[in-house]
């Protein structure tokens, strides 16, 4: 479709759900203020950078780079104005027709609330009743920035499979447990990684280092203005001295993790193989609150398999398809889905 001659409304198609495909700047640019769910840059002439700067999504050089999985999912919208799942869930339903569902599930600011400091962040029953009766008609996973151990001791729940330090770990039922193959290799720098942090930051009033396995989060949530400034920088200089390690973002944390193609979206994928749901007749759908969530919303929306579900505070630019306002609406939204889904198990 081109964006300067939209023809989206003869359509009947709206442009959230379109695809716009532009060789010119111009073109490109119309797409993005028109709202295009996606604009593809087509690259004849090595301008790719500048298709780029206009606000292209993604460039080819060649329309035979570009296929459709199932359908087009919008690339990134404003959070504050994803329809809520709540109210669609007669959308959700017919879209999840005929297929099974998948659920995964964030634990912080998804099944709990965010909260001063992470050993507060509990499960109430109701929702750990939601989350049991859920995973009683289908496979439920919890994925999680914390340490294994940690979020199924929070969680509680047996049958269900669990991802730790953002899917470097993942345990199930009937014995099953991954360690993401490269991770060991980390372990020492994470080890040193960690003194360091330690070492420069104990002493900051409020500050907590929380050691997961394969990640290490520094919590800055509690920190006094007068000393927030130097916590970004003394957590460089010990990236700088730990050349494997990178820094991603969280709530209010800085995290430390192995600097490897790895993430909750990858874990995702090979959960879902690993539990025979990589398969046509599977529908996912991931709910989560943080930016570490967002790559598992892109993966969905790239393999077309499922929805990401965005627990939303304030508003940002996500690659979700719906959005939930708080826990409770996590609650009754997962009570609902065990409901729609009866007999419906993979
Ligand atoms: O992937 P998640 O399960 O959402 O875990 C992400 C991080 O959650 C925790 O930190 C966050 O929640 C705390 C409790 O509400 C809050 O105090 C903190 O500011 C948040 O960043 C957890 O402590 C981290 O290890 C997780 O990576």
């Amino acid at each position: 479709m081109n964006a300067k001659n939209p023809s989206s409304e003869q359509l009947d198609v709206k442009p959230a759900r379109s695809v716009v495909v532009e060789e010119a700047l111009a073109g490109v640019q119309a797409g993005r203020r028109a709202g295009f769910g996606m604009v593809v840059g087509v690259d004849r002439s090595g301008h790719a950078q500048e298709l780029k700067d206009a606000g292209a999504h993604m460039v080819v050089t060649d329309l035979v780079e570009v296929s459709v999985a199932q359908e087009v999912a919008p690339a990134r919208r404003r959070s504050d104005e994803l329809p809520s799942a709540l109210a669609a869930l007669a959308d959700i339903k017919a879209r999840m027709k005929g297929r099974s569902p998948a659920v995964f599930l964030d634990y912080d600011g998804t099944l709990t609330p965010i909260v001063q400091s992470p050993e507060l962040a509990l499960l109430s029953d109701d929702m750990r009743d939601a989350v049991r009766t859920l995973a009683r008609r289908c496979t439920v996973v919890v994925m999680s920035g914390r340490d294994l151990p940690d979020v199924q001791a929070r969680v509680g729940l047996k049958d269900i499979v669990y991802g730790g330090s953002h899917g470097f770990e993942i345990f199930g039922p009937q014995g099953m447990h991954f360690e993401q193959e490269q991770g060991g290799e980390f372990l020492p720098q994470l080890d040193r990684a960690e003194l360091a942090l330690r070492e420069r930051l104990g002493h900051v009033p409020g500050l907590l280092v929380e050691r997961k396995k394969y990640a290490i989060a520094v919590h800055f949530r509690l920190v006094g203005e007068s000393d927030l400034e130097a916590v970004e920088p003394a957590v460089n200089a010990v990236l700088a001295a730990h050349p494997k390690l990178r820094k991603t973002h969280g709530k209010m944390i800085f995290e430390v993790q192995p600097d490897i193609d790895w993430d909750k979206g990858r874990a995702m994928i090979w959960l879902l193989g690993k539990l025979g749901l990589a398969q046509s007749d599977v529908f996912v759908l991931y709910l989560g609150d943080d930016i570490t969530d967002e790559d598992a919303f892109r993966s969905l929306n790239a393999q077309g398999n499922g929805i990401g579900i965005l627990v939303r505070d304030e508003p940002r630019d996500t690659a979700a398809q719906y959005a939930l306002g708080s826990i409770e609406e996590v609650r009754r939204f997962l009570t609902e889905l065990a409901t729609l889904t009866e007999g419906t198990r993979a």
